[in-house]
C-alpha cells in the first residue's frame, strides 16, 4: 500500500468516526508495512495504540481489506522516536496499556480505566479480603495464591480490582509484563488466530506473559474449543508460576457448563468472594465520589443526611448508587439548586421506587414502639405529653424518609391525623437531628435496625 493510498484511507476513516475522534486518535497513525497478511501501523504511544486498537481496529482493517484483500490482520507498534501524543480530548475514557513491555512489541492487551485505582476503591467489611488479596498480588512478588479468582455480584467492584492490580504493576514493576482482557476478548483473539493460522503466535503470546488477567471468565462456559485453549494457556502459566487474576460472577464450582478440569483449577488459589454491600459502604463509596464531584464542581452542594438517605435507601450494587448521585449531581447543576433531601426525592423518584426495601409504615410504628418503650396505641393515640409525640414524630419522620408513602397516607396510619401534623413532625425533627445529637443517634439506630 502507498502512503498515498493510506492518506486517502484515513479520509475515508474521517468521515466515518468525526472529525474530533479523528484528530485524536486516527491522523496520528502511519502506515508501516504490510507482510504476511498483516498490516502494520506505527503510533505515537503505547496509549494511541491499545485505545486505537480497542476502539477502531474492526473498521481499520476493514478499509484496509478493500484496498488490500491480502490484509488478515492489523498490528501496531510504536514508533522509535515515540514522543507524547497529545492528551487525548476530555470526552476519551483515560485508559492506558496494561502492559508494561518492550516498545518493539505489539500491543494486545484491552486498555485500562484510568478510574479503576486502588485509591478510589472503597473498603468495607464486604470487600476488604478481595482488597487485601489484590493489594497483595499488586506488589508483584512472589505468587502465593495462584489464581485468585474474584466473584461476585453485579458492580461489586471485580472488574475495578483487577484494573487497580494491572495499574499497580504497570507502574510498579515495568519489567513484568501484565495482560488484561476480558474472557470474551480471549476468545475473539483466540477465533482470530485460528483463522489466520497464527495460532502459535497465540499460545507464545499469552504463554509469555508475567501476569495474566481474565474478567468474566463465565463468559467461555460452553464454549469447547475455547475452554480448551484456556485450559492449556492456564497450566502453561502456572507450571511457570506465573500469576493468574480471574474474575465471575458466581464462584467457580457454580460456573454451569464450565469443565470440570476447569473448574478445579480455579479453586487451586485464592477464592474470594465480593459480598453485597452493606450501609457503611455504600455510604463510604458515596462520600468518595461527591468528593470528586467537589474537585470538578467547587459550588456543588450536598446538605446533611442526603448521602446517608441515599446509601440506605438503595441497598443494592456501586454501579447502580454512583449511577443515582450521578444524575442527582447533573440535575443539581442544571437546576442550580443545593442537593437536598426534596430534590433528591424529585430526581430519583423512580429509582427510590424501584429499591424501596419494601418497608411498611406498621413496621416502622412498630420498631419505634419498642425503641422508645410505649405501647404502639399509644404511638398513634392522642396523647400528646413528649414523652408520646417525639417518638410520635420519629416514627412520622422515618416513614417519610424510608417509604415513598404520601403525607396524606402518613398521617391516615397515625390515628387519621392531618398531613400537616405529619409535615410538622418530619420539619420538627428535621431540625432537632442537626442539633440534638441524642435524636441522631436514635435516628441511625433505628434506621439500621429497620435496614437489617
Ligand atoms: N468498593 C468500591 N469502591 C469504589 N468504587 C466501586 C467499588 N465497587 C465498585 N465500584 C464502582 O462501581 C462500578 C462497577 O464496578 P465494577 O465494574 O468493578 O463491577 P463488577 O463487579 O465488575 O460488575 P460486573 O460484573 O457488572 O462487571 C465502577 O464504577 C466501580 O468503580
Amino acid at each position: 500500500m502507498t502512503q498515498e493510498q493510506w492518506g486517502e484511507l484515513k479520509q475515508q476513516i474521517r468521515e466515518a468516526v468525526g472529525q474530533n475522534k479523528f484528530r485524536n486518535w486516527i491522523e496520528p497513525l502511519e502506515f508501516d508495512d504490510l507482510s504476511d497478511g498483516v498490516a502494520t501501523l506505527s503510533v505515537p504511544t503505547r496509549f494511541i495504540g491499545n485505545y486505537v486498537a480497542q476502539h477502531f481496529g474492526d473498521l481499520i482493517l476493514y478499509k484496509l481489506t478493500q484496498v488490500d484483500s491480502a490484509v488478515r490482520k492489523l498490528d501496531f507498534r510504536v514508533a522509535a522516536n515515540g514522543a507524547e501524543a497529545p492528551r487525548p480530548a476530555q470526552d476519551a475514557p483515560q485508559a492506558a496499556p496494561a502492559r508494561a513491555s518492550r516498545s518493539d512489541t505489539p500491543l494486545h492487551s484491552a486498555p485500562l480505566d484510568d478510574r479503576f485505582r486502588f485509591d478510589s476503591f472503597v473498603v468495607g467489611k464486604p470487600n476488604q479480603l478481595a482488597h487485601a488479596a489484590a493489594r497483595r498480588v499488586a506488589e508483584g512478588g512472589e505468587t502465593t495464591f495462584n489464581p485468585l479468582f474474584l466473584y461476585g455480584g453485579v458492580g461489586l467492584g471485580k472488574t475495578h480490582l483487577m484494573h487497580a492490580i494491572a495499574w499497580e504493576l504497570v507502574e510498579q514493576r515495568p519489567d513484568m509484563t501484565v495482560l488484561y482482557l476480558s474472557a470474551e476478548q480471549f476468545m475473539y483473539r483466540f477465533v482470530q488466530a485460528l483463522r489466520d493460522r497464527k495460532i502459535m503466535d497465540f499460545k507464545q503470546m499469552f504463554r509469555s506473559v508475567d501476569v495474566l488477567m481474565v474478567d468474566d471468565v463465565q463468559f467461555i462456559a460452553g464454549k469447547d474449543s475455547t475452554q480448551e485453549e484456556f485450559f492449556h494457556t492456564f497450566n502453561a502459566l502456572v507450571d511457570q508460576n506465573k500469576q493468574i487474576v480471574i474474575s465471575a460472577d458466581c464462584a467457580p464450582g457454580e460456573i454451569a457448563r464450565l469443565e470440570d478440569r476447569i473448574k478445579s483449577r480455579l479453586q487451586c488459589g485464592l477464592v474470594v468472594d465480593l459480598h453485597p454491600t452493606d450501609y457503611e459502604l455504600r455510604l463510604g463509596v458515596l462520600q468518595n465520589r461527591a468528593e470528586r464531584y467537589r474537585e470538578r464542581q467547587p459550588d456543588l452542594a450536598i446538605e446533611d443526611g442526603v448521602l446517608e438517605f441515599l446509601a440506605h435507601r438503595i441497598n443494592t450494587n456501586v454501579r447502580v448508587l454512583e449511577g443515582a448521585l450521578t444524575r442527582l449531581c447533573a440535575f443539581a447543576s442544571l437546576v442550580g439548586k443545593p442537593i437536598s433531601q426534596e430534590l433528591t426525592q424529585d430526581c430519583l423518584s423512580d429509582m427510590l421506587r424501584s429499591y424501596e426495601r419494601k418497608l411498611s409504615v406498621e413496621e416502622i410504628k412498630r420498631k419505634v414502639a419498642d425503641h422508645y418503650n410505649i405501647r404502639l396505641s399509644d404511638l398513634v393515640g392522642p396523647r400528646r405529653t413528649r414523652c408520646y409525640a417525639r417518638p410520635r414524630q420519629m416514627a412520622m419522620y422515618l416513614c417519610k424518609q424510608l417509604t415513598s408513602r404520601s403525607l396524606p397516607e402518613i398521617g391516615r396510619s397515625f390515628g387519621g391525623r392531618d398531613h400537616t401534623t405529619v409535615m410538622h413532625g418530619v420539619k420538627k425533627i428535621d431540625e432537632l437531628r442537626q442539633k440534638d445529637a441524642q435524636i441522631a443517634d436514635d435516628l441511625e439506630l433505628l434506621r439500621r435496625a429497620l435496614e437489617a
